[in-house]
């Protein structure tokens, strides 16, 4: 009926205005350390054990519930009835245990998102949205970022703020590159029988060095710009070369571009991938180029991925005016570069890992 679509489009819409306040809770959360405090307490603990753990004062023992309430709707937390001390009837408790979400946000494990949840929330992130109807205004190809704030995101990073907002972004890389070197271990297959790589755009190697400790036998070569990579040393299976990927890459048995044609237009990553088929021509059928970027499937995945997938999108066209591209977008341009095949896997839960084959 028209009642029920009126409350179904309402629900909808107050939804998404308010679909922050996860994000932020979860923020809090994070900032609180609740996960360590629970990991460290080694089983569920009631709101007053947290509450005395994160030495609450006595007015926010309710407001630490009402957190929890939410974030355990959200799966970042599961609710365990105690059984009640003396056996008295009535006296059970409610416990509050981690769940797989929220264990990633404890700190001394290997795979920590805390830092991913740090930076991606912080205010940096955020303000800039307020200028979108600024944005859309404008004839320029300014990110969001710029617009909002008259500098790029990089030189904001390098900028020697007392908030060190880069030490949070190299914080937040790095958390990003653990998750894909356990995702690295899922796909050796890719490496296998490869003798050399080169990673191209691959900048201080922070991400082809955990390639080359994961496959030693693989000789790493790291390409990027001049000014990148100079004064850059390697070791005997890892070194780094300058040049302009526009122009030419070093030729190796296969080449890899994680996270770089997601910054370039169409043409100028036809360009690139048309070198990188050159840099790989001396493999003949063996060579092959290994893209690791998003590929967006919304007949294939789930909702949840996709408003992810499309979310991370959004993240990386007003932050650096990248672009994430749908599966049939990428075969358009892997078939334009002039290569004859490829195959899509995932990696890194959201991430994909394409290898395409002259
Ligand atoms: O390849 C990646 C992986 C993660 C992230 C990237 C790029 O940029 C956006 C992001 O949302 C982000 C933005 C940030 C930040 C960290 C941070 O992490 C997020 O620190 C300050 O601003």
């Amino acid at each position: 009926t028209e009642e029920s679509e009126l409350h179904h489009a309402q629900i909808h819409l107050y939804k998404h205005v308010y679909n922050f306040v996860s994000s932020m809770a979860l923020k809090s959360a994070m900032e609180l350390g609740i996960a360590d405090v629970i990991h460290s307490h080694g089983k569920p603990m009631t709101i007053s054990e947290l509450s005395s753990a994160l030495k609450l004062h006595p007015s926010k023992v309710s407001v630490l519930q009402r957190f929890l309430r939410l974030l355990t709707h959200n799966g970042f937390f599961a609710k365990t009835i105690l059984p009640s001390k003396n056996g008295v009837e009535g006296g059970e408790e409610i416990a509050y245990a981690l769940t797989p979400p929220s264990k990633l946000l404890i700190r001394n494990k290997s795979i920590c998102l805390a830092p991913i949840v740090k930076g991606a929330l912080h205010s940096s992130s955020l303000d800039m949205w307020h200028s979108s109807k600024k944005w859309f205004s404008e004839d320029k190809e300014l990110t969001l970022y710029e617009s909002a704030t008259g500098e790029s995101f990089w030189d904001f990073l390098n900028k020697t703020t007392e908030s060190d907002t880069l030490g949070m972004f190299q914080d937040a890389m790095a958390a990003d590159s653990k998750v894909f070197k356990l995702a690295l271990e899922e796909c050796k297959h890719v490496f296998e029988g490869l003798g050399s790589l080169v990673d191209v755009g691959g900048g201080t190697g922070v991400v082809t060095r955990l390639i080359s400790e994961t496959f030693p036998h693989l000789k790493c070569t790291v390409f990027d710009q001049p000014q990148v990579v100079a004064n850059l040393t390697g070791n005997e299976n890892l070194n780094f070369v300058g040049g302009d990927m526009f122009k030419s890459i070093p030729s190796a048995d296969a080449v890899l571009l994680k996270w770089v044609l997601h910054d370039w237009n169409d043409e100028l990553s036809v360009k690139i991938l048309k070198n990188c088929k050159e840099a790989i021509s001396g493999k003949g059928k063996e060579g092959k180029v290994i893209i690791i970027d998003i590929a967006i499937d919304e007949v294939g995945d789930d909702r949840e991925m996709t408003e992810l997938k499309l979310d991370y999108d959004l993240v990386m066209l007003t932050m650096f005016n990248g672009k994430e591209r749908e599966k049939k977008e990428w075969e358009k341009l892997i078939y334009e570069a002039g290569f004859s095949n490829y195959k899509i896997i995932p990696i890194c839960g959201f991430k994909s890992l394409i290898e395409v084959y002259p």
